[in-house]
């Protein structure tokens, strides 16, 4: 059993803490397609929702196809394909070309309202986050001081996501490295759980 139980009032749906938003930035990898935003301040650590979808074995022929195919159980070959059926998780976008890292990750956990094991998407910990833990820059106290109180009153604390931010994942080398193959940097993530 997963050590990460969600509850079934925090997976009521609709899910209040984020909105899926069409995006229409030019300058946005994803433009014309949707994404992923915080209704609100999500704080470190925290369980944003469930990525549900089709519960399928490895060799799903229709599957292999899908940009929405997320492992649930490499070991068992069993993964969770969202592009028929799934909820708002499916529009979670990757970060690269939008911002230097993720503020989201994928992780299992166990899923009360369905007694079944599902993966979910997180606020990414404080001590995964680069942007948290970076110390602020000689003589830049008061800077630091400001962006500090800014995201203090926004809820969201240092790290975190602040309300109105998209919500980014990283897909990770499989997904990436199958779809742009001469992309030498997708080569240093590590693997994460999108199939590609
Ligand atoms: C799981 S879907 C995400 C939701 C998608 N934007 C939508 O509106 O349906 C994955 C697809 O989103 C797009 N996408 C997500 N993140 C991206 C990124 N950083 N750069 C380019 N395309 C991205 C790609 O088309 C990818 O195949």
């Amino acid at each position: 059993m997963p050590e990460n139980v969600v509850s079934t009032e925090a997976s009521s749906t609709p899910y209040s803490n984020i909105r899926i938003t069409p995006i229409s930035d030019p300058s946005h990898p994803a433009n014309g397609q949707s994404g992923l935003f915080a209704n609100k301040a999500l704080k470190p650590g925290t369980f944003i929702l469930l990525y549900l979808g089709n519960v399928h074995p490895e060799t799903d022929v229709e599957a292999k196809e899908s940009d929405y195919d997320l492992w649930l159980d490499r070991d068992a070959g069993i993964a969770v394909d969202a592009s028929r059926s799934g909820n708002e998780a499916r529009f979670v976008n990757d970060y690269r070309g939008v911002k230097d890292r993720p503020n989201a990750e994928f992780r299992e956990v166990w899923s009360a309202r369905h007694q079944e094991r599902c993966m979910a998407v997180f606020v990414l910990p404080e001590r995964k986050n680069s942007r948290a833990t970076k110390k602020p820059a000689a003589g830049k106290a008061s800077s630091a001081g400001a962006a500090g109180k800014a995201s203090a009153s926004s809820g969201a604390g240092a790290a975190g996501i602040l309300k109105g931010e998209e919500i980014l994942v990283s897909y990770g080398k499989g997904f990436w490295g199958a779809r742009i193959p001469d992309s030498g940097a997708v080569e240093k993530e590590p693997d994460i759980p999108m199939l590609p």
